[in-house]
């Protein structure tokens, strides 16, 4: 289907949320089909597959390419069927870094050779390069060719940082982009990258132009098994740096079946205030109120507090729990239960995580009162657990985790750093699952839709 500026001007409003249609996780995953479902296209035709290439290979299969191997299900679908598979995607956020060793590594985990096309586009005419249309050209039924890191050209990532006004400038680049792909490289559209969270072109848009486009059997497994199993968590440990994701929490919230809230990181400490101020006290939460940090991520505006507030409120209301530090780890090491305007929590501290220990206990008790297992979702860090005086809470907390599972709760881990902590201080069985991506797992239990389930949902209906 040849896009036009005007269908694409209507695809980016949704994109960008400026049209808003109201489907829940569920809803995208039904409407999308599967790559299993796409049995009527033939041998030898050249299908796109949008991959998740971001890892760091280790030195042998197995190690750093967890996402390469989840990828592996739908490539032998895809070779089974005899078509050309294209597999694009980004590495890390560096436009010069380069896909070649994730190339090698695919290639292994394949057990074929991967043709690597280091240059396929042309950015000043935005256009497909010969070399790649040559390559498919020359391709056998079942063969496999790798582009190199789709961010490495700005097309990708015009839409970062867009705003609605931005859209009638950026619609005819980037249907002109989608019709590239549609006439030099594919009609048919597989998203086999759970963790492309981001608003990349080449996952929110080219979609727009493909005949057909389905999910990979590994991201509709995750959305349809594990984070449908979340939606229903009654237990959330929110955590982490940047308060945006009080909205995810409140989304959480939102649904009604959370009944428990832990909260730490620098994050927790917006909510510290609110609760503070609930009571008609104040909390000083140091120089993560001072507007002189107001450029830094760990910055909690008033309105945030706000927010928190009426969170908390009407939380309780309907019988939450909300479970804060008590203590913190400062800068310079000490540990304390008030902050003084000059201070910075980077941790939280020991009586925190005896009273977290404590309210777990709670929560294993009141689950016993249920039918069925009852479920827990942890997001993020408790602390900047990479330097070795700030990782005490994370670590420690870790336990809490293997204790519920061994109890019968079935406890997710929210991939990102939340799963590196996992990786780093415990064991892959200590967890009921751990995502292989962060951001993509906050956004479908959060507050806002999977960009590419958006526009996934939309190529499948053909509803722009
Ligand atoms: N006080 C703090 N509390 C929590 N994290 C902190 C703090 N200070 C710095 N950090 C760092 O911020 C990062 C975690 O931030 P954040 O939770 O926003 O990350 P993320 O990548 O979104 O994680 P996730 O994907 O698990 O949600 C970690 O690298 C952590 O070390
Ligand atoms: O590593 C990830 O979480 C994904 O590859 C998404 O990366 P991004 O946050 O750079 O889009």
């Amino acid at each position: 289907m040849v896009v036009t500026k005007e269908k694409m001007e209507a695809w980016l409003r949704r994109i960008l949320g400026v049209d808003k249609v109201k489907l829940g996780l569920l809803d995208y995953i039904a409407r999308i089909p599967r790559v299993k479902d796409l049995t009527d296209v033939a041998s030898g035709t050249p299908v796109l597959v949008r991959g998740d290439l971001d890892c760091k290979p280790g030195a042998k299969v197995g190690e750093g390419d967890i996402r390469l191997r989840s990828m592996k299900e739908t490539l032998e679908i895809g070779r089974s069927r005899g078509w050309i598979q294209v597999i694009f995607g980004h590495i890390g956020r560096d436009p010069q870094l380069s896909l070649d060793k994730v190339c090698k590594r695919l290639g292994e985990i394949l057990g074929c050779e991967i043709k690597f096309i280091s240059d396929w586009f042309d950015p000043a005419n935005l256009t497909i390069r010969p070399e790649l249309v040559e390559a498919i050209k020359a391709a056998k039924p079942g063969d496999f060719i790798l582009l190199e890191n789709t961010r490495k050209y700005d097309i990708e990532r015009v839409l970062w940082k867009a705003k609605p006004a931005d859209i009638p400038n950026l619609a005819e680049k980037l249907a002109k982009v989608a019709n590239e792909f549609a006439e030099k490289v594919a009609r048919v559209y597989v998203h086999e990258a759970f963790s492309a969270g981001s608003l990349d072109t080449s996952s929110v848009v080219v979609p727009a132009a493909m005949d057909k486009v389905a999910l990979g059997e590994y991201a509709y497994g995750e959305f349809s098994g594990p984070l449908a199993d979340c939606l229903n968590a009654q237990l959330v440990i929110s955590s982490g740096l940047k308060i945006d994701k009080l909205d995810d929490l409140q989304a959480m919230i939102d649904r009604g079946k959370i009944r428990w809230v832990f909260t730490a990181g620098s994050l927790a400490m917006g909510l510290i205030k609110a609760a503070y101020q609930l009571e008609g006290k104040d909390f000083c939460i140091g120089v993560q109120e001072d507007p002189a940090h107001k450029d830094q991520p760990y910055y909690i505006p008033p309105e945030r507090v706000e927010q928190a507030k009426k969170m908390i409120a009407e939380g309780r209301q309907k019988g939450i729990q909300f479970v804060m530090p008590v203590d913190f780890v400062l800068q310079d090491g000490r540990v304390a239960s008030t902050l003084g305007p000059q201070d910075q929590q980077f941790d939280v501290g020991p009586a925190t995580l005896d009273l977290f220990e404590k309210k777990i206990g709670e929560f294993l008790e009141w689950a016993k009162t249920l039918n069925e297992p009852a479920i827990a979702f942890h997001n993020g860090v408790f602390g900047k657990f990479e330097d070795p005086r700030f990782e005490a809470g994370t670590k420690r907390f870790m336990a809490q985790l293997k204790r519920m599972k061994d109890a019968g709760v079935r406890v997710y881990v929210g991939g990102g750093e939340g799963g590196k902590a996992l990786e780093l201080y415990g064991q892959p069985d200590w967890v009921t699952h751990n995502f292989t991506a962060g951001g993509t797992v906050l956004n479908a239990l959060g507050s806002e839709p999977v960009p590419f389930l958006v526009a996934l949902e939309m190529a499948a209906t053909k509803s722009f």
